[in-house]
């Protein structure tokens, strides 16, 4: 049995367990503890290592074992877990995509409001040519994780003929990003307004996603000259962003600590 604790931003969730009892089976671990009827269940897995100068290094692995680079919801729920647990209001993670400063700005017991540097986006207007659907316009969009964005008006973020998730899907893995995408269906309601689902690489459809949001509002202020400031709801919920001319873009959302235990590992080879 290890050690978990399992936390959730907008309805996204993810299991934190030491780096340390990872024994370089990261990818195991994170398919069978992401499981929802055989284990905890999660989207993800962040591993946390805590380094000798008092740093900490986050690797992430999604719920069917793949490394990504980060989550900004992981991020925050690992920082509400520092902050739950060791009572850190500002924490600095390295990630392999980057490193990230969370900062709590309110709590209340398990509840979390943080605030995180996400980097500079980098936004790129591209057409994919999906076999069977045609071409679709969108943005690829580079917050650290890859991302591609498409814009619909469509009330079911319905776009091209197909629902949000089965375009997701088709994206998701689509030959032109060989590594796979994140992909994001935004509707822009007013300039400081918008509305996402996405599809997770490495998940599926998801309830919410920090890089997600971020990625989705770059877009929307890059090219549909949206604030730059701005809410950005999810199924799950609405998260904040701040992106001012030559800055880091800056992500405010909920993180709550749901549970924590001991988990087995049966089902992974020794
Ligand atoms: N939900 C996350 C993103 C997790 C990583 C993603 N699935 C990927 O493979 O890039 C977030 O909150 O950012």
């Amino acid at each position: 049995m290890i050690p978990f604790v399992k936390a959730h931003a907008c309805g996204n969730d993810f299991l934190v367990v030491e780096e340390t009892l990872a024994n370089g089976k990261h990818a195991q671990m994170a398919r069978l503890l992401c499981s929802r009827n055989y284990s905890v269940g999660a989207d993800g897995v962040e591993f946390l290592e805590r380094r000798s100068d008092g740093s900490f290094f986050l690797r992430l692995f999604n719920a069917d074992g793949s490394e990504a680079e980060l989550s900004g919801n992981g991020t925050r729920c690992v920082a509400a877990w520092l902050g739950f647990s060791e009572g850190l209001r500002e924490t600095k993670m390295g990630t392999p995509g980057g490193e990230k400063i969370c900062r709590v700005i309110e709590c209340n017991e398990e509840h979390f409001l943080i605030e995180t540097s996400m980097g500079i986006p980098k936004v790129e207007e591209r057409v994919v040519h999906v076999e069977g659907v045609g071409d679709i316009a969108g943005a690829v969009v580079d917050v650290g994780n890859p991302h591609f964005v498409i814009f619909t008006n469509d009330g079911t973020f319905a776009s091209h003929g197909l629902t949000w998730e089965d375009l997701g899907a088709r994206i998701c893995t689509h030959k032109d990003f060989p590594k796979g995408t994140n992909v994001e269906f935004v509707r822009v309601i007013a300039p400081n307004e918008i509305a996402f689902r996405i599809f997770e690489r490495g998940v599926g459809p998801t309830q919410s996603s920090g890089t997600g949001t971020s990625a989705s509002s770059a877009a929307s202020i890059v090219l549909r000259g949206c604030n730059r400031t701005l809410d950005a709801s999810s199924l799950g919920g609405a998260q904040r962003v701040v992106w001012n001319e030559g800055e880091q873009l800056m992500l405010t959302g909920p993180a709550q600590i749901v549970c924590k235990g001991e988990v087995s590992l049966q089902g992974i080879e020794a």
